[in-house]
């Protein structure tokens, strides 16, 4: 099946270390978010994925060889800073990029009415790009990256700038070229969106991979927490639980009437039974609910973390590390 595949990638410039042996692969069919603040790197390995610019050591792999001009065109790219020609029009210009890509005329009008169709700017093909709004260039920029049937998809910050409509209309393109078996990057600062999405997920922190992983298993904590509400002030609660091996409890954080109960790192994960047990022995729960970190607060652990620290409270539970 068709991976791509960054393969220990380094990249500087000048004194500045932008990637610093970056690790990780993209499988056939799924979705994979790139997440990481403002310059920690995403769009320098971007760029070295599609081969408009060379890393200083490492390689990148499609399907097993290292990526060259004619593995190259099969990538949809949607570069972060954009590269519509103003003064053209949408559909001459999405025809011109098809040609590029070694379609025939016919095949790439086709296209381009296909994917303006589905991206809600089939109406615009006649106007010259710069009279679009920057939502509807943006979409336009989308059907670049589509419009060529692209065997793998690289896209950098491709939901900033779009209405929720044209995030519902992306996303389901994406998950349907991923259906497809297309392998998926795309970069975000929206997480909820890369949370809802994504198969897999890597947190690139100062040029290096500082998590990896399903969502799944980005959230599973080696130090598990419920909340438990007992609709009452809860110190007895918190004196029974006192009691538990392995589990501290307190009240929670603005809920006055419910616990956060917390396991020590190597506490049987049944002991979440024994706590709702030991509280119902002292009154009703009225709920009670496992807390998982979402990928927001997952993000700000790790990317706030000191560079030779653990990276978080979290992070030894995380599924894969780059190697
Ligand atoms: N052409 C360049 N010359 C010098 N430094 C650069 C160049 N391009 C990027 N950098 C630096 O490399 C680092 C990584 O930048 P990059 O654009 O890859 O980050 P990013 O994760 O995409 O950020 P953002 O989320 O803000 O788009 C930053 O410190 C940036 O200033």
């Amino acid at each position: 099946m068709s991976t791509l595949e960054i393969d220990h990638v380094s990249k500087s410039y000048g004194t500045l270390r932008a990637l610093d042996d970056l690790t990780f692969d993209v499988r056939a069919g799924e979705i994979f978010g790139f997440v990481g603040s403002n310059g920690a790197g995403k769009t320098t390995a971007m760029r070295i994925m599609l081969g408009v610019l060379a890393a200083d050591s490492g390689s990148v792999r499609w399907n097993g060889t290292e990526l060259d001009l004619e593995a190259r065109r099969s990538v949809g790219y949607m570069p972060e800073e954009r590269g519509l020609y103003p003064k053209m029009k949408v559909g001459e210009q999405l025809e011109f990029l098809a040609g590029l890509h070694g379609m025939s005329p016919t095949q790439a009008r086709d296209a381009v009415v296909r994917w303006t169709d589905r991206l809600g700017v089939g109406g615009r093909r006649g106007d010259h790009v710069e009279k679009l709004s920057l939502g509807n260039q943006q979409r336009v920029q989308l059907a670049a990256a589509l419009v060529h049937n692209p065997a793998v998809l690289v896209l950098d910050e491709p939901f900033s700038g779009l209405d929720p409509v044209a995030v519902d209309v992306m996303s389901a393109v994406l998950r349907e070229r991923a259906a497809a078996g297309v392998p998926v990057i795309f970069s975000s600062h929206q997480l909820d969106l890369v949370e809802r999405l994504c198969d897999r997920v890597g947190i690139v922190r100062s040029g290096q991979m500082v998590a990896l992983g399903t969502i799944d298993e980005l959230r599973t904590t080696d130090r598990p927490q419920w909340l438990l509400d007992v609709g009452a002030e809860p110190s007895g609660v918190l004196a029974r639980l006192a009691e538990v091996p392995g589990v501290t409890a307190r009240v929670a954080p603005g809920r006055p009437h419910a616990v956060l109960a917390t396991a020590a790192p190597g506490t049987p994960p049944e002991v979440g039974q024994q706590v709702l047990r030991e509280s119902l022995a002292v009154g009703p729960v009225h709920e009670f609910t496992p807390v998982r970190p979402c990928l927001a607060d997952l993000f700000r652990g790790v990317v706030s973390a000191e560079h030779d620290a653990e990276p978080t409270a979290v992070a030894p539970a995380f599924a894969e590390v780059a190697r």
